[in-house]
Formats: structure tokens, C-alpha cells, sequence
């Protein structure tokens, strides 16, 4: 993949970009498992939706956001919806293990 500055076409430029996103996907995924391995730790909703943990974790992002020159607001959507999602697949796959 050329440098960014480097690209001479509009091709090149998306070309990198679709490899870029492959590669948010394959780390989204990655953290994906971890999330489901949580509920293993947690016994009810308090836990699961872990409202300490989720402070520190925005907080952080939102220093990462500075240091990476990133919009701090579009971080933080992206992960409070990640979250929001995360919190409602730990939820359903507690339901299943209390009753399998
Ligand atoms: C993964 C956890 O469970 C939930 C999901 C989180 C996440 O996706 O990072 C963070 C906090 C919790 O709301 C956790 O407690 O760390």
C-alpha cells in the first residue's frame, strides 16, 4: 500500500482505504471474542453493563482521539455505539447460559 501523500489516482487512494477498513473489521472481530468471553467473569446486568469500566474506557479514547489527531466526537460515537451493542449481545448470551 503506497503512502497517503503518494497516491496519484483516486483508485490508489480507495484501493488503500477498502484495505484499511478490512483491517478495522478483522480488529473489530478480534475484540469481538473477547467481549463474548466477559460474560464467563460476570454474574448480572450491573456487571455486564459495568458503568465504572465504561467511564474510564470513553476517557481514554478521548486522550487516544487527541494524541491520533482524530475527532474526539465522531470516537465517541463510534464507541458508545459499539458499547450499546456489546452490553445488549453480553446480556442475550447470559440469558442463554442460565438457562442451557
Ligand atoms: C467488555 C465489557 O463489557 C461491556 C462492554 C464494553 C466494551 O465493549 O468495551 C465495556 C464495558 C461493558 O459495558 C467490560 O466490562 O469490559
Amino acid at each position: 500500500m503506497k503512502e497517503a501523500k503518494s497516491c496519484t489516482t483516486i483508485e490508489e487512494v480507495r484501493s488503500a482505504i477498502d484495505k484499511i477498513d478490512r483491517e478495522i473489521m478483522e480488529l473489530l472481530a478480534k475484540r469481538q471474542e473477547y467481549v463474548h468471553e466477559i460474560i464467563r467473569f460476570k454474574n448480572d446486568v450491573e456487571a455486564i453493563v459495568a458503568q465504572d469500566r465504561q467511564s474510564q474506557l470513553y476517557e481514554q479514547r478521548q486522550r487516544w482521539a487527541d494524541e491520533l489527531d482524530l475527532s474526539p466526537a465522531m470516537v465517541d460515537e463510534v464507541f458508545r455505539t459499539m458499547v450499546r451493542h456489546n452490553i445488549q449481545k453480553e446480556i442475550e448470551l447470559h440469558k442463554q447460559a442460565k438457562i442451557s
